[in-house]
């Protein structure tokens, strides 16, 4: 097994590692094929419907399932539950009345944060942490038929301890979803909320309303669907989406998103009343305004194994950082493969992404800023 991950067979006490996922569809199905087959790894299927754990099983996505919730946590290390955001919460209560490993870890895969963590306290009396979760990775398809090792390489897997959850127990899931190889990043459950609202939620509904529209006017004439071409398709993909998942995620996330359809409203008659006025330069400036945010999108580069090494620094305020740490990776020939400025924590100034093409690079980048005394994230 490659170094860059991490063995948990390697410790005595934890020979074999159960891990079991509440529905096995694109997402609960992509982490089941991260884990199945690692050393010492058993991997547990649950769905209510006994014909989809046989297909679970017959697609070689876990090595056994189950109907009983009970049956697969018993013993278990790891649970996922990957189910539609408006089901987790039953889960948590059925979790929460059955005998759990102590010290197990319970996470969730939801796109919202703020409700099911708050809910899963529940667990607590059980002995079980529960850690929300939320990988940065999907697609309009749905099910486990969609499901891919490669989905969450390279995405950003969100992770929303709270005051409470315990270092130990954050680390112990880091180091699980290491085999993922998505780039976690924490945050606040309810920020989340918000920030995923504005990046993912809005955006669906922006792109259903969009078709939805279409296909009104098409009722009238088939050229509009005829005609529809890179630009609608582009915009338009992910209003495929499951209509069950994306109910639920509104709805969960509703108060948020009455705010931000009002903004949206309000950016569309900003654009009404510039066409109203004629005022050619008001719309350029809208797109150049648009573009320059666009072009800063950070990469999203799924299933390449180029320039995956990273890390993250912490940079102080101060002008000039950003230069002065690429100057001391330089003399130290240190081959960097991007920089990038983000800003997804709220307890520093600003964070750095570094990526390299070797993963000596990354170590020797990683040695060097620890040593001139600045904080360095894997
Ligand atoms: N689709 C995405 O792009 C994406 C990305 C990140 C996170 N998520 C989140 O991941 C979770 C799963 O979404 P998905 O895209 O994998 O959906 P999916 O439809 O592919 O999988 C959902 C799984 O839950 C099971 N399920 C559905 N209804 C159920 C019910 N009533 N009771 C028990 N099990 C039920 C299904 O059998 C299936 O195994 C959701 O909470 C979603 O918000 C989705
Ligand atoms: O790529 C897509 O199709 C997605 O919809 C993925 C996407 C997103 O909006 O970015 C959708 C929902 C999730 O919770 C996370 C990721």
């Amino acid at each position: 097994m490659s170094g860059e991950f991490s063995d948990f067979t390697e410790s005595k006490e934890s020979l074999r590692l159960k891990i079991a996922i509440f529905g096995v569809g694109l997402i609960g199905g992509s982490l089941a094929l991260c884990f199945k087959g690692k050393p010492g790894v058993e991997v547990v299927g649950h769905s209510v419907n006994a014909a989809s754990t046989e297909k679970y099983v017959a697609r070689g996505v876990v090595d056994w399932a189950t109907t009983s919730v009970e049956e697969a946590s018993k013993d278990a290390d790891f649970l996922f539950l990957c189910v539609p955001v408006g089901r987790l919460e039953e889960y948590v209560d059925e979790l929460a009345s059955l005998p759990l490993k102590a010290g197990c870890i319970v996470t969730d895969v939801g796109s919202t944060k703020a409700s099911v963590v708050r809910h899963a306290d529940k667990l607590l009396p059980r002995g079980a942490v529960f850690i929300g979760g939320h990988p940065m990775a999907g697609s309009e398809r749905s099910g486990v038929e969609a499901a891919s090792l490669h989905l969450l390489e390279n995405a950003y897997y969100v992770l929303t301890p709270t005051e409470g959850t315990s270092e130990e127990h954050i680390l112990k899931l880091e180091k699980l979803l290491k085999w993922t190889r998505a780039h976690i990043v924490k945050t606040d459950a309810v920020l989340h909320d918000d920030i995923v609202g504005a990046i993912s939620h809005l955006p669906h509904m922006i792109a259903v309303a969009l078709v939805n529209q279409i296909a009104g006017y098409n009722e009238s004439n088939e050229l509009y669907r005829m005609l529809a071409a890179g630009g609608f398709r582009d915009i338009t993909r992910i209003a495929s989406g499951d209509p069950v998942i994306w109910r639920d995620i509104l709805l969960n996330n509703r108060e948020v998103m009455l705010k931000l359809v009002r903004d949206w409203q309000g950016e569309m008659e900003r654009f009404a009343s510039l066409l109203e006025e004629g005022d050619g330069e008001g719309v350029a400036e809208q797109f150049r305004r648009a573009g320059q945010f666009r072009s800063q999108l950070p990469e999203r580069r799924k299933g390449m194994i180029t320039s995956i090494y990273e890390c993250y620094v912490d940079v102080p305020d101060h002008p000039g950082i950003i230069g002065k740490i690429a100057t001391e990776l330089g003399q130290a020939k240190i081959n960097l493969s991007n920089l990038q400025i983000i800003e997804s924590r709220e307890d520093v100034p600003g964070v750095l992404r570094l990526s390299f093409q070797q993963s000596e690079d990354q170590d020797k980048a990683t040695a060097l800023l620890k040593s001139l005394n600045y904080a360095v994230h894997m």
